[in-house]
């Protein structure tokens, strides 16, 4: 196994261009694929889960072709994909593999998509339930209610001028991801009803916004019903660009709250649509320094450390990591709650985080939906060897620890499934003398 050492970090400062956000990028990819015209987009997320939506795209016979570094120009098919049976490896990657299936479902296609093992114990029946609901043909390929699954074509059930269909919310939000980004292919008026408490909210305003930059209005007051009116299609935007990632952009910010900073991010900035730039808000609580431009945001802190914080992370699943390991550099005890989605994401995030944590020598309490962290008493335990489950966050989130002791990092590639240049960046502004 290969693994990174990471030096005792007396400080951090710097700036830092974001890589482009994976969610925005697999959102665009797949509606550019949908729309009617060409879309050149630029400074797309370079990652294993853009890479298996562009490939995976490119198998369903869309054309795409690469123009520059992160540039690419996808010609729509007009919500039609030219091929109709395909075989598609999705890796590890939710936002390529629920809303591809709900737009295959809907593609009068044969179609099997896998993915790697962890993929296939994270759960999809709550959007195969939907869609069947519309008459979609899905069928699992080995365990109920998981992936690998087979897509056939369905003679999808005609309710009349409008469809209704009602989808879980409270197990991930990418079900109804999926089906908003799907439903407009009908032509017809849809109502996506929502049965439990709607979790990752930020994630669907993240793709009603992306939907609207392709023509798509859809209507809803509260967060329970959505209506997606009659006879609306996906038409090209002309360009897009992709915003920095906000949940890569946490590390960098809790690098310049832990180590006085400043710390500057590029490419993401206060007016931003992606839910985890609140996570500069949770830092603020934390006592850190927050500055936000257009473009930007920075972290810094004068003080010695930070302060403990209770907070339902709810709406930032993604960056609530980052504050599980910035919690090591808090006076008190830290809660995280109302995140038991962490179970079900690239590894089950609350028992990994909860053992890794210890290794660092804080005392947690891992509950069925929160985390309970206590910080050492006298520092961080040092040399200690963080195991990261094939899970991009675990490793880019550890890392802060060097922050307070030298510390390995078991497995550091697995960051390339949003961040392949994670560790040098990181390095940039990790100083072991004071600046
Ligand atoms: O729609 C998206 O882009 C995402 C939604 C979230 O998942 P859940 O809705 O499963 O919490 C998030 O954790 C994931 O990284 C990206
Ligand atoms: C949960 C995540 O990924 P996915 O899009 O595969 O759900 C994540 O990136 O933290």
């Amino acid at each position: 196994m290969k693994w990174l050492d990471l030096p005792f970090a007396k400080n951090a400062q710097g700036t830092v261009q974001l890589p482009g956000s994976k969610s925005i990028s697999n959102r665009i990819l797949l509606l550019a694929a949908l729309a009617e015209g060409a879309t050149e987009i630029h400074d797309l997320l370079a990652s294993d889960d853009t890479a298996r939506m562009l490939d995976a795209l490119t198998r369903l016979g869309v054309p795409i072709t690469h123009t520059g570094n992160n540039d690419y120009t996808i010609t729509g098919g007009e919500g039609v994909f030219p091929v109709k049976d395909a075989d598609l490896f999705l890796g590890n990657a939710g936002t390529a593999f629920r809303p591809l299936v709900a737009v295959l479902s809907l593609m009068h296609g044969h179609y099997r998509l896998s993915g790697v093992p962890r993929m296939h114990e994270r759960p999809i029946a709550d959007l195969v339930d939907a869609l069947r609901q519309l008459g979609a043909d899905i069928k699992y390929l080995s365990n109920p209610g998981f992936p690998p699954v087979e897509i056939k074509p369905a003679a999808l059930r005609d309710q009349t001028d409008t469809q209704t269909v009602t989808v879980k919310g409270d197990v991930s939000s990418q079900f109804l991801t999926g089906l908003l980004m799907a439903l407009p292919l009908s032509e017809k008026k849809s109502i996506i009803n929502v049965s439990g408490t709607l979790i990752s909210q930020p994630y669907i305003e993240l793709t009603l916004a992306q939907m609207q930059h392709f023509g798509v209005q859809v209507e809803h007051s509260g967060w329970q019903q959505f209506i997606i009116p009659v006879q609306q299609k996906y038409r090209s935007p002309g360009h897009i660009f992709v915003e920095g990632d906000a949940s890569s952009a946490s590390y960098f910010l809790a690098a310049g709250a832990i180590g006085h900073g400043p710390v500057r991010v590029q490419g993401v900035g206060r007016d931003s649509t992606q839910g985890d730039i609140r996570f500069a808000a949770a830092l603020e609580l934390m006592g850190a320094d927050i500055a936000m431009g257009e473009n930007w945001l920075e972290a810094s802190n004068k003080e010695k450390s930070l302060r403990a914080i209770d907070l339902d992370c709810n709406h930032i699943p993604d960056a609530a990591m980052t504050l599980a390991v910035t919690a090591l550099f808090a006076e008190g005890t830290s809660t995280l709650r109302n995140i038991a989605s962490w179970r079900l994401k690239e590894t089950d995030r609350l028992a990994a985080m909860s053992t890794e944590l210890r290794k660092l020598g804080a005392i947690v309490e891992e509950g069925a939906d929160y985390l309970r962290i206590t910080p050492p008493v006298h520092g961080l335990t040092p040399y200690a060897a963080i195991d990261t489950y094939d899970d991009h966050r675990m490793a880019m989130c550890f890392a802060l620890a060097s922050l307070g002791a030298p510390v390995r990092i078991n497995d550091p590639d697995c960051v390339a499934k949003t961040f392949p240049d994670y560790f040098e960046k990181f390095s940039q502004i990790i100083h072991s003398e004071m600046k």
